[in-house]
């Protein structure tokens, strides 16, 4: 777990060149090309079907890409959106924690002593010692998503995928994730996180716009122009606040949408 830590290298967390990917027929995203340093957090946005959860399955494993090249020298790991159907495994949130350690121990051996003290240790890190041993489905969304968290910090995850972690939770949870995901950027982690909240992206350090194939990456401030927003979501966002990033009728936050109604689940 301290590895990222101790990192003293800038070398990327993540590098993707000329990426495609689908599911046997059409590719669901093209041409993808962007690289991810330490300690960085990244949105990535797109309408629905915009190919985001896609391109997050690439990363993982998963899914094989069409063609293209993933550089992932280190862990990658996942949160993932929990579904209400699947919370009713008699699970605790240590026990979720230690699953961070599959693929990790040799198959002979069981989590121990050792690996149960450093998965508790995860969870205290996201602020959630007191629930160790509660079950993981009667937890909040927020908590879900810490424990979550957690997990990938026992898998030693550098770089984090975190599937609309936001949504259905209220805004003190969002904060406390929001709060927990600084943290992990200024331990030289880096999460990418699939979110429809432009405002909320504009926070973090990157944007990586798809739809089906990459619309822009960078820096917020530099590439939400109203054309890539457009771009983005289709025809479907209405851009208010009108003007470009430095023209007059732009507030402090710059242009900001409004985007259709999705289908957020409701996590809690
Ligand atoms: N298992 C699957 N089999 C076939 N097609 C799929 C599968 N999963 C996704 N797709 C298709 O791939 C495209 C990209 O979907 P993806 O789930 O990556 O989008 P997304 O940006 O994550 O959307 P959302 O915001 O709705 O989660 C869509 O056209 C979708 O229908």
């Amino acid at each position: 777990m301290e590895a990222a830590k101790n990192s003293t290298t800038d070398a990327p967390l993540v590098r993707v060149k000329g990426l495609s990917a689908g599911y046997g027929g059409e590719p669901a995203i093209v041409d993808l090309d962007f690289e991810v340093g330490p300690g960085v957090r990244v949105g990535v946005l797109g309408q629905n079907g915009g190919g985001k959860s896609t391109l997050f399955k690439v990363l993982l494993g998963d899914l094989a890409p069409y063609g293209g090249e993933i550089e992932l020298p280190y862990r990658c790991g996942t949160v993932p959106q929990t579904e209400r159907s699947r919370l009713d495994y008699p699970v605790t949130a240590l026990d979720v924690a230690l699953m961070g350690y599959l693929g990790r121990l040799p198959w002979w051996r069981r989590p121990g002593r050792r690996e149960r003290r450093e998965a508790l240790e995860a969870l205290a890190r996201v602020g959630l010692a007191e629930k160790a041993n509660a079950r993981f489905g009667t937890l909040s969304g927020g908590q879900r998503q810490r424990v979550l968290v957690a997990r990938a910090l026992v898998q030693d995850a550098r770089l984090l995928l975190l599937d609309e972690p936001f949504s259905g939770l209220d805004s003190p949870s969002a904060e406390l994730l929001d709060r927990l995901i600084e943290r992990l950027a200024e331990e030289g982690r880096s999460v990418m996180i699939a979110t429809h909240d432009l405002d909320q992206a504009r926070s973090w350090d990157l944007v990586l716009c798809l739809n089906k194939r990459q619309i822009a990456f960078g820096a917020p401030g530099d590439v939400l122009t109203r054309e890539v927003i457009e771009a983005t979501y289709g025809a479907q966002v209405t851009v208010i606040n009108g003007g470009r990033k430095g023209e007059p009728g732009e507030r402090r936050r710059g242009l900001s949408a409004i985007l259709p109604p999705h289908h957020h689940r409701d996590e809690r």
